[in-house]
């Protein structure tokens, strides 16, 4: 084994000396963006270690507080928004926040403010936290066009405005999944070194999947082209084997071996929801975003998912996403019943 060969052909690089690299392509950066995304790398670092000892720090159950979304907040919930504030108020890079757990944005004071707005959902999959099931935490980035006063204007945009996204998963490993517009990468936190490791670089989802993942206990409320798509996984008519089913019940778990393994992820809206469940800042645009980047689509059964443009920050909206094939073959559902 020629050891000096294998490690001149494989890179051991950081995210920091990741992005930096990507930094160095835009001449005219002033290093904002590595600062801003060094805080959210700290963000996280600070919460996966509260999730790995949450049963021992008492930071299981419930916070007894209600979030705007009518959601029980969990103690985990609360801890990971304060940290992700605190963490992006102080990179002096941001100047909205607007989070899951807040019902308003966060104004950074001018002294503080930076050009950038982040949308967040510091604690996804809440249902999971209390038996150790994989959860995450999700972010998309936007940019002030201009020096005016930062408003709701500035975040109440489609997604394809956004400059980058990510999620971090806090599971069996750590993985923080990236994207700055130019591709989508995968660091895995060394605990020992502290460090974002470069694990999976330019991630590309297959462009079709055996595996399809939504929550079937909603199926009574479905509506025709949903219903019709999941009958087609599980008793296919053109010969091929049925998919199968996987569904974590935290989007970030979801939508990671979406990725690694293709496929397609759904949450559709139903009688009961019409619009579904996920919200369209800082669950829907970031992992659309993200699948996108890597070569798959992402859908609302009625438009591009990064098309969208909310008008409230915690609208909610159907989401397919996935493998490019998969998606294509539930847009041809939906196309069929607007004709
Ligand atoms: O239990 P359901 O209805 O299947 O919903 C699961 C979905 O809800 C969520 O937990 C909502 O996110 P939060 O946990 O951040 O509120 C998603 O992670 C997940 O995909
Ligand atoms: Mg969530
Ligand atoms: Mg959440």
């Amino acid at each position: 084994m020629d050891h000096a060969a294998d490690a001149q052909r494989t890179d051991l690089m950081t995210i920091t000396r990741f992005v930096l690299n990507e930094q160095s392509k835009y001449p005219e950066s002033r290093g904002d963006f590595t600062i801003l995304l060094s805080h959210i790398v700290l963000g996280c670092k600070f919460v996966c270690s509260a999730v790995n000892k949450a049963g021992l720090a008492k930071l299981i159950g419930l916070a007894g507080e209600t979030n705007v979304q009518g959601e029980e907040q969990k103690k985990l919930d609360v801890l990971s928004n304060e940290v992700f504030i605190k963490a992006l108020v102080s990179s002096g890079r941001t100047c909205i926040l607007v989070s899951e757990e807040d019902e308003e944005p966060t104004y950074v004071e001018p002294s503080r403010r930076g050009r950038y707005s982040v949308v967040f959902d510091p604690l996804d999959g809440s249902s999971n936290i209390d038996c150790g099931v994989s959860i995450g935490t999700i972010f998309g980035i936007y940019l002030l066009k201009d020096s005016h006063e930062p408003n709701l204007e500035d975040v109440l945009q489609p997604g394809k405005n956004m400059v980058a996204a990510g999620y971090c998963l806090y599971g069996s490993s750590c993985t923080l999944v990236l994207s700055t517009g130019t591709g989508v990468n995968g660091f895995t936190l060394d605990p020992s070194l502290g460090e974002f490791i470069l694990t999976h670089p330019d991630l590309k989802i297959p462009s079709k999947g055996k595996i399809y993942s939504v929550n079937e206990g909603n199926a009574k409320n479905w509506d025709g082209p949903t219903a019709k798509y999941v009958e087609k996984c599980k008793f296919p008519t053109d010969g091929s084997p049925p998919k199968s089913l996987r569904y974590v019940g935290s989007m970030v778990a979801d939508v990671h071996r979406t990725l690694l393994y293709g496929g397609i992820f759904l949450y559709p809206g139903d009688k009961k929801s019409p619009n579904g469940k996920l919200r369209v800042l800082y669950e829907v645009f970031p992992m659309a975003f993200l699948i996108e980047e890597a070569g798959g689509q992402a859908f609302t059964g009625k438009i591009r998912a990064l098309d969208l443009v909310p008008k409230k920050i915690h609208e909610r909206s159907a989401i397919f996403l996935g493998s490019y094939d998969d998606v294509e073959e539930i847009k041809a559902l939906y196309a069929a019943v607007e004709e």
